[in-house]
């Protein structure tokens, strides 16, 4: 081979190395290149692994029999003893970093050729001689070496060593691929630690989103006076928390008292329009040309009295929130013009004839049948199922007792505003408020404290004698059930009579003595109704006529 060839076979193996990245092909080329310089009939390259105690056979070619995997042929830098394994010829090269050339194996007694002959087995190879050049990069750190395997002689066999001007070459391809290999490792370990970092700030960034909304949903905008952490307020809790993002429409059902306009400003401060009005209307609260002006404004001279323009509720509540109470009781005339603020955003004031833009988000609250008064004509079906698209139902307080506690701890605070010390409940009146049902709702209990906290003397508990009587004449559930120890003498009729008043009164008081809801409770008609009232001449405390008459 000339030295023309020689230098071209290197040029070439240079910009080949300089060029991959993969260290298995990278490994091939330099195995080609290796084999064409050397003549050899073998070739293997030999890496260190990190901790420099093994060199691992990753490549090689014995007479075109490849690989380029990593193999378990592994050779230990150390021998048992811990001393560096000198008699292996390749730990003694990768140790003394020293190019090891053996031309007869089977004659040279300073070595142990174990493993070569162990691995010509496994292939039905037989070495003859072996040239091992070390891989160091830099003349500094050697990484592993190259193995070449019968090299030719000069009889024709293969019993060689390395040619002299074939030396300088060969060291010249193994310091280029060691440096070609470390850096190809480096790029694959680069690699690795980008995906790795990829992962990781991936499992950042999910647990970053976690946490924001984590810390989000502490950050909730609950007003402190909201009271309530039962499992059915939880989940309206939830239900306004997922509708406030958006401007949809709400409806809040649910019975009297329960707390319907307080959740209406809730949602009013969980969404992006808390920084603009909160306007509340009750539209039971005014006759329909009054309800008209107030919602939308007049021009000056839309009446008499109307002496200049004025902007209605909607104008005040532009970029906020409208919330209308008691929707289902709004004037048939008036919800033509709810719908088209809905669904347009336009609003008219009385007497003009422009229409306006407005953007409000409209909170609609009943404790009516929305449903019923549609079917009986008294509510625009349109208007109905504008409302009705995110429907959140507050529960009455009678499904919720375990919130009592904490109601009463805060109405009977707000009662005393401050002054003093909040006053105490004996056990007895304690029970009394938990085990009523509530016909009013929470507005009930706020009026039950305020007046409790009156009555009782500075200083004192509130006992059951502060309760109001209704609902301290009442047993619990399970007494109202049971019979009573003591049963009258007499006849059936006359005693089951004498049961007869008292269940009619114990309904009359749960419904506020209001006589259609205590007949519709006890399923008899109003008349049944009034009939046993004057049987039993039952009427409400305080009250002086007979009770034959409306509530
Ligand atoms: N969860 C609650 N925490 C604290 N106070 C409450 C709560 N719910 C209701 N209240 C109080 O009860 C009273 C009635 O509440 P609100 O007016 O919001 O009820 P509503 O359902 O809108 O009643 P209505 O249907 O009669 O208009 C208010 O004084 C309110 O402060």
């Amino acid at each position: 081979m000339s030295n023309e060839t020689i230098y071209e076979d290197l040029l070439e193996l240079t910009i080949r190395l300089a060029k991959e990245r993969r260290v298995e092909a990278l490994l091939v080329h330099v195995l080609d290149a290796a084999l064409r310089l050397s003549r050899a009939e073998g070739a293997a390259i030999f890496t260190l692994d990190r901790l420099a105690r093994h060199l691992h056979r990753v490549c090689f070619n014995y007479r075109g029999i490849t690989s380029a995997n990593h193999s378990d042929a592994r050779i230990s830098i150390y021998d048992k003893s811990l001393a560096p394994n000198l008699r292996d010829p390749a730990t003694f090269a990768v140790s003394t970093a020293t190019l090891v050339g053996v031309a007869d194996i089977d004659n040279a007694p300073g070595f142990d050729f174990g493993v070569i002959r162990e691995s010509d087995k496994a292939i039905n190879f037989r070495t003859r001689s072996v040239t091992i050049l070390p891989l160091t990069v830099d003349g500094e750190e050697t990484i592993g070496v190259l193995q070449l395997v019968n090299l030719p002689d000069k009889a024709g066999g293969f019993a060689g060593t390395l040619p002299k001007p074939v030396i300088h070459p060969m060291q010249g391809l193994a310091s280029h691929a060691a440096a070609a290999i470390r850096n190809a490792r480096l790029f694959e370990e680069n690699q690795s630690l980008i995906r790795q970092l990829g992962r990781m700030n991936e499992e950042l960034q999910q647990e970053n989103t976690r946490l924001m909304s984590k810390a989000a949903a502490s950050k909730s905008k609950k007003p402190k006076d909201l009271i309530g952490d039962s499992t059915p307020m939880e989940k309206v809790f939830d239900l306004i928390e997922r509708a406030a993002g958006s401007s949809i429409p709400i409806l809040l059902r649910g019975e009297t008292g329960t707390g319907k306009e307080m959740m209406a400003n809730y949602i009013h401060l969980s969404s992006s329009r808390s920084g603009n009005a909160f306007v509340a209307q009750n539209c039971a609260a005014l006759p329909e040309s009054l309800l008209e002006s107030e919602l939308f404004g007049y021009i000056k001279g839309a009446f008499t009295g109307a002496l200049a323009n004025k902007p209605g509720l909607v104008h005040e509540a532009h970029g906020g929130t409208l919330f209308l109470d008691e929707v289902g009781d709004m004037p048939p005339g008036l919800q033509a013009k709810v719908l088209r603020l809905l669904q347009e955003g336009e609003v008219r004031r009385v007497g003009s004839t422009k229409t306006e833009l407005v953007d409000v988000r409209i909170v609609a609250a009943t404790n009516v049948n929305l449903e019923e008064k549609m079917e009986r004509g008294e509510f625009r079906k349109d208007l109905y199922y504008r409302l009705n698209v995110f429907p959140i139902v507050v529960p009455p307080l009678r499904e919720r007792p375990s919130d009592i506690p904490r109601l009463i701890d805060h109405f009977l605070t707000e009662a005393i505003g401050g002054c003093g010390d909040r006053p105490e409940l004996t056990g007895e009146a304690l029970d009394t408020l938990l085990r009523w049902s509530y016909p009013g709702n929470v507005r009930e209990l706020k009026n039950i404290l305020e007046r409790a906290a009156l009555l009782a003397n500075r200083g004192q508990p509130i006992g059951r004698e502060h309760l109001p009587v209704e609902i301290t004449g009442f047993r619990d559930e399970e007494a109202r059930h049971a019979l009573p120890t003591h049963i009258p003498d007499g006849d059936l009729k006359s005693i089951v009579g004498q049961y007869e008043a008292l269940v009619i009164e114990a309904k009359l008081r749960e419904a506020n003595w209001n006589q259609s809801h205590a007949a519709r409770n006890l399923k008899v008609s109003r008349r049944t109704m009034v009939e046993k009232l004057n049987r039993y001449s039952i009427r409400r405390p305080g009250a002086a006529d007979a009770p034959t008459s409306k509530e």
